[in-house]
């Protein structure tokens, strides 16, 4: 297994990057928000948006709400690790909070999008893991987004139109989760999370105990 470091080298582990992608309304913040609620060792990646606050939605918390113009001066200094224009806003992830967590070893969860997805899979392949969230049919994705009712008829037309370019590229993903049942796609994405934590510890060479077994 050429993945496994030598037992003498040890290499400083790295926080996994867990990125959660789909089309809007097919449940991705509600299993991230559960992900977050139950697993502590997982921080949340809070981006940089121009799009308007929602009524259920905490500035710091959920996003950090910026102007276009302050928008445009974090991307051109270099302050966003990845951005995209999604449904007509701008969306960023700030670069310095998660180099800071990378290099302490914790793992981060983002809630981005496939263009968001495709640039850290270009700088930081080998610390991503990617799940795509498919609902069940497009008729449960479109009441969904009414049922949530946080978004104009407009705004929500516009997500539902975007639906099918944005789960076009599911093949992009390690792995896909239909959101039927939330407590079963919950439960798929909590094994995703312990088994490529497991995968990480062995590449980095940190079964100590196995060491200590064998030694
Ligand atoms: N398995 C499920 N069954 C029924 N309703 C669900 C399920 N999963 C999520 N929901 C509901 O669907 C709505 C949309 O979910 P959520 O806001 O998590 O979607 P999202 O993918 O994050 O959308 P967006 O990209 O717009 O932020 C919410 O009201 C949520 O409670
Ligand atoms: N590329 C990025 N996409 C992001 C980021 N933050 C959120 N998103 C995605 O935007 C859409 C819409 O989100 P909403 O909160 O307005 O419903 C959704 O697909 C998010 O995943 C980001 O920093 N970069």
């Amino acid at each position: 297994m050429a993945d496994i470091a030598p037992a003498h080298v040890k290499i400083a582990r790295r926080g996994l990057m867990l990125v959660i992608s789909s089309p809007s309304g097919a449940g991705k913040s509600t299993i991230a928000r559960t992900l977050m609620d139950k697993d502590k060792q997982i921080g949340l990646s809070v981006s940089v948006t121009t799009r308007q606050r929602r009524q259920s939605e905490i500035e710091g918390v959920h996003y950090q709400f910026v102007s276009q113009r302050e928008f445009e001066r974090l991307r051109d200094s270099d302050s966003l690790l990845e951005w995209a224009q999604v449904h007509g806003n701008y969306y960023g992830t700030p670069r310095e909070a998660v180099e800071t967590a990378m290099g302490e070893g914790r793992d981060m969860l983002f809630d981005i999008d496939w263009q968001g997805a495709q640039q850290l899979q270009d700088k930081m392949s080998a610390d991503v893991v990617s799940i795509f969230i498919l609902p069940p049919t497009m008729a449960e994705l479109q009441s969904r987004l009414h049922r949530r009712a946080e978004d104009s008829e407009e705004v929500i037309q516009t997500r539902l139109n975007n639906s099918r370019a944005e789960i076009a590229h599911w093949r992009e993903y390690d792995y896909v989760i239909v959101n039927d049942d939330l407590n079963a796609a919950f439960d798929a994405v909590q094994s995703i999370v312990k088994a490529e934590r497991l995968r990480r510890d062995r590449r980095h060479g940190l079964f100590d105990f196995v060491e200590g077994l064998i030694a």
